[in-house]
């Protein structure tokens, strides 16, 4: 995939051999087969009846799913994201200031966003935002042991989130092992997923438009390189009755990455066209699902799109761009899908 960059170069995003493969493959086809047991879906209207016909079911659920055999309710559900969310307001109201943004993207926004939100926290709960514990979950829970039990409660002066003061209102080791855990859960995501979508913005679109409003960036962003590339349902009844080429033992991967690209869809499926939201509607466009379903959509959506603007207005503002030198970026396969290690340089 190619992107009109300085005048006579590209910038290129290198996608892992096994997303090329799926892409090249699979593109515009509605329903594949990826492997004896799984089924792949991208088409529209298939991925919308098929997310349609049943809620997630727990372990399906990307952030609060059981911790350890322990299923987490809804009401700590609803807890936990008031707490993010009551911290994440506090941060967007604080004046812009003069961060150095300039570096390697995304572990540059990522420390911002860090600071930003969890700023003055102690360091058994920053050490939980840590780029370094990213997809190790068995290194995840070595850090939340160790950090409820070398506990010691702050001196009371010590600002801490409203998040991290959740937690230190659990009285045993073993409710504090399971409110750190979810604290990472929950505080991790603000910062790996805000600094995956703010890099994929700033490679695709670089240097930022000004006559274009920061949302459509941020939405056509999220179709070309959505940081949520699948969604996994595993084997389920419902499933047969909406196509019968599913089998009782399929499971079902559905594919964004692909339905965000199907030419029947769209115009000029792999370009950067972000003036194109002025006329969609990105709630009810149809097979467009970086948040997930109408059904159950991301709880987080309205605290990234603040703090990815946020950034993206410093962008602007100080006058950032790809370093016009470096003209590929790789795409891993991974949880996440984010451009790597993207050099970030003033005008
Ligand atoms: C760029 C950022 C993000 C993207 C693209 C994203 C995407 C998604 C998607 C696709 C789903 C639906 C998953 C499914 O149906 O299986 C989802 C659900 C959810 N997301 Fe996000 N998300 C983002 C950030 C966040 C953040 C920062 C939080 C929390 C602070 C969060 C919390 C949730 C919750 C609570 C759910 C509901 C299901 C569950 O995990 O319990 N998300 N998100």
């Amino acid at each position: 995939m190619t992107i009109p960059a300085e005048r006579n170069k590209v910038r290129q995003v290198v996608f892992a051999p096994r997303l090329q493969e799926l892409l090249d493959r699979y593109r515009g086809k509605s329903f594949f087969r990826l492997e004896p047991d799984t089924v792949g879906v991208a088409g529209a209207d298939l991925m919308d009846a098929l997310l349609r016909s049943r809620p997630a079911n727990a372990e399906e659920r990307p952030t609060f799913k059981p911790v350890r055999g322990r299923a987490v309710t809804r009401p700590e559900s609803s807890a936990l994201m008031r707490a993010v969310g009551a911290d994440v307001r506090a941060a967007l109201k604080k004046p812009l200031g003069e961060p150095a943004l300039t570096g390697t993207w995304p572990a540059v926004p990522h420390n911002y966003l860090r600071d930003l939100v969890f700023g003055h926290e102690q360091r058994r709960f920053r050490v939980l935002v840590d780029r370094r514990l990213e997809l190790t979950p068995k290194i995840t829970w070595a850090a939340v042991a160790a950090g409820a039990a070398l506990w010691g409660r702050p001196a009371p002066e010590v600002a801490l989130s409203t998040l991290a003061r959740m937690v230190l209102e659990a009285d045993t080791y073993e409710q504090r092992r399971f409110a750190m855990y979810l604290y990472r859960r929950v505080a991790g995501p603000v910062c790996f997923t805000v600094a995956a979508l703010v890099t994929n913005a700033l490679w695709l679109s670089s240097p930022l438009d000004d006559e274009v409003p920061t949302e459509y960036v941020l939405n056509e962003t999220l179709r070309l390189l959505p940081p949520s590339w699948n969604i996994l349902r595993v084997r389920s009844p419902e499933f047969a009755e909406v196509d019968a080429r599913i089998g009782p033992g399929d499971d079902v991967l559905l594919l964004p990455l692909l339905s965000h690209r199907d030419p029947e869809l769209r115009d000029a499926p792999d370009e950067f066209r972000p003036s194109r939201w002025a006329a969609l509607d990105p709630d009810t466009h149809p097979g467009y699902l970086p948040f997930g379903h109408a059904s159950e959509r991301c709880w987080g959506r309205h605290l990234v799109l603040p703090l990815a603007e946020r950034v993206l207005d410093l962008v602007r503002r100080d006058g950032l761009v790809a370093d016009p030198a470096q003209t590929r970026a790789r795409v891993h396969l991974d949880g996440l899908l984010e451009v790597s290690d993207v050099r970030v340089v003033r005008a």
